[in-house]
């Protein structure tokens, strides 16, 4: 593989030709959950990506490591170091602890990223496993930081060029963040929150700057650092990180290193899944979360087609149609595959190299997976190769994209098989019938229709926790 990999890097707003710091293995680092909620789709979308990134790494033949963090202490409600911690507020509104509320949300966010098909990276680093680790940093950038009442801060006027990544930091961009008394600048953040005089926390750690806990975007620089060392490849995150949370690790390590280094090479932000025009978000109450897909019918992987659909740099609209023609899509591909092992005649002819250039060619130029589908139609369309030498080459897509084209059953998805001799509607209209004779309390007629799917290769599957009531027995 010869195609160069370029990615845009958010610090240069620019396209940059990739270039290892050691080809020998590639270092990544993805901003993680914080687990106070079920994590919404539109998070999901910013792990999708990373996993895209790290799919085309490993598929190129770059050894990589990766690390995705667990935010569990430190992120409030204010991106801006205001308000209450997130985990807090949310063990209170639930009457548990914080450590159960972390279990739960953490096993949950886990349970989607295997149904998303995302590949588990290197390591999932836990905050509150690093606070040693996160004093001790504190500590070597002090000298950079003043103390007021509500704890350690760091002065951000103390760095090069404060907030280039952000860009620009403007009036308006600062007016956001919210006041905190004795703060010299209104972008300075908080390094170590000391808890209030009186007030008990479930999570509070002894400190040389008092009992409190660590500010939320020290644990990215401690993680990275201790994980990684300093600077590695990448750093990915969504793009709401690149105006507060980034800035703010960057400044961090360079008043680490004295130097003028951000810590990564490249700066990698996935835009956001809108829904109804604005940002789907956990702090603003009503969101989806993948359960609520498959509940309503569809397969996880539908959602992961369906962010593939678009560039990660590009915001995409949550609509249920879109979601419908993003299942189709994947079904039609699923479809495609069966048709040629149909007829699969284990002759290899024709090749597969001007296509798998192309997939190269696409995600190379900054994952642009959009343009890699459209590769995939093309070569499973292409009569000039034989079924067999189409479908040898379907294992490079999986690479990449994560569909699971090579292994998934058609039965997963609901689709009849060629083989069938009942057609998709024939099947819902002895489903139909089968309903009405239960409702009857007719059970004789309801499993002679039964026997008559199993016949057909159809199972019935009733109370079907994904809400298809039949499957195939194939
Ligand atoms: N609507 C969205 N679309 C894409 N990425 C998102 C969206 N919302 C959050 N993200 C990204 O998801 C990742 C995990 O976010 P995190 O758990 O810290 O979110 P949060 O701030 O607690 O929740 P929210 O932003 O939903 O209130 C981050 O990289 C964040 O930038
Ligand atoms: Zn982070």
């Amino acid at each position: 593989m010869t195609i160069p990999l370029t990615f845009y890097n958010s610090l240069t707003r620019a396209a940059e030709p990739f270039v290892p710091i050691d080809p020998a293995l590639i270092r990544v680092y993805t901003c993680g959950p914080t687990v106070y909620n079920y994590q919404h789709i539109g998070n999901m979308r910013a792990f999708l990506f990373a996993d895209t990134l790290g799919r085309v790494l490993r598929w190129k033949g770059y050894p990589t490591k990766h690390v995705i963090n667990i935010t569990d202490v430190g992120h409030l409600t204010s991106d801006a170091d205001t308000g209450d911690d997130k985990m807090e507020q949310a063990a209170a509104a639930e009457a548990k602890s914080i450590w159960e509320i972390a279990a739960h949300y953490t096993a949950a966010f886990k349970d989607d990223v295997a149904r998303l098909n995302i590949d588990p990276p290197a390591e999932w680093t836990v905050a509150t496993d690093h606070i040693p680790h996160m004093i001790a940093f504190a500590q070597a950038i002090e000298k950079d930081c003043y103390l007021i009442e509500g704890g350690l801060y760091f002065d951000t006027t103390r760095v090069p060029h404060y907030g280039a990544l952000a860009r620009p930091v403007s009036e308006e961009g600062e007016s956001r963040i919210d006041p905190v008394s004795g703060k010299r600048h209104a972008a300075d953040f908080a390094i170590w929150r000391r808890s209030p005089p009186g007030e008990q926390r479930q999570m509070e750690w002894d400190s040389p700057w008092g009992k409190g806990a660590p500010g939320w975007h020290l644990e990215c620089s401690v993680m990275s650092r201790q994980h990684l060392g300093h600077p590695f490849d990448i750093h990915t995150g969504g793009i709401d990180h690149r105006e507060i949370h980034h800035p703010n690790e960057i400044a961090q390590n360079q008043s680490f290193c004295g130097c003028a280094d951000s810590g990564a090479r490249i700066w990698m932000h996935n835009n956001f899944l809108v829904d109804r025009g604005s940002k789907m978000s956990k702090s603003t109450g009503e969101f989806l979360r993948l359960q609520t897909l498959i509940d309503a019918g569809f397969h996880p992987l539908a959602y992961r087609m369906m962010c593939l659909q678009a560039h990660y740099r590009s915001e995409l609209e949550f609509t249920w149609e879109n979601l419908a023609a993003a299942f189709t899509r994947f079904k039609r591909l699923v479809i495609a595959r069966d048709a040629l092992r149909a007829r699969d005649d284990y002759v290899l002819k024709g090749d597969t190299e001007p296509y798998l250039a192309r997939l190269e060619d696409a995600v190379g130029d900054d994952l642009n997976t959009p343009r890699a589908l459209t590769v995939l139609d093309d070569l499973l369309a292409d009569k000039r190769l034989s079924p067999a030498t189409r479908l040898r080459a379907l294992g490079n897509f999986d690479a990449v994209l994560g569909l699971k084209l090579e292994t998934l059953g058609r039965a997963d998805l609901r689709l009849r098989p060629f083989t069938a001799t009942l057609t998709e509607s024939e099947i819902d209209a002895h489903l139909a019938a089968r309903r009405a004779a239960r409702a009857e309390k007719d059970f004789a007629r309801s499993d002679a229709i039964r026997d008559t799917l199993a016949a057909a290769g159809v199972e019935v599957m009733d109370g079907d926790p994904l809400g298809w009531d039949w499957k195939l027995t194939v």
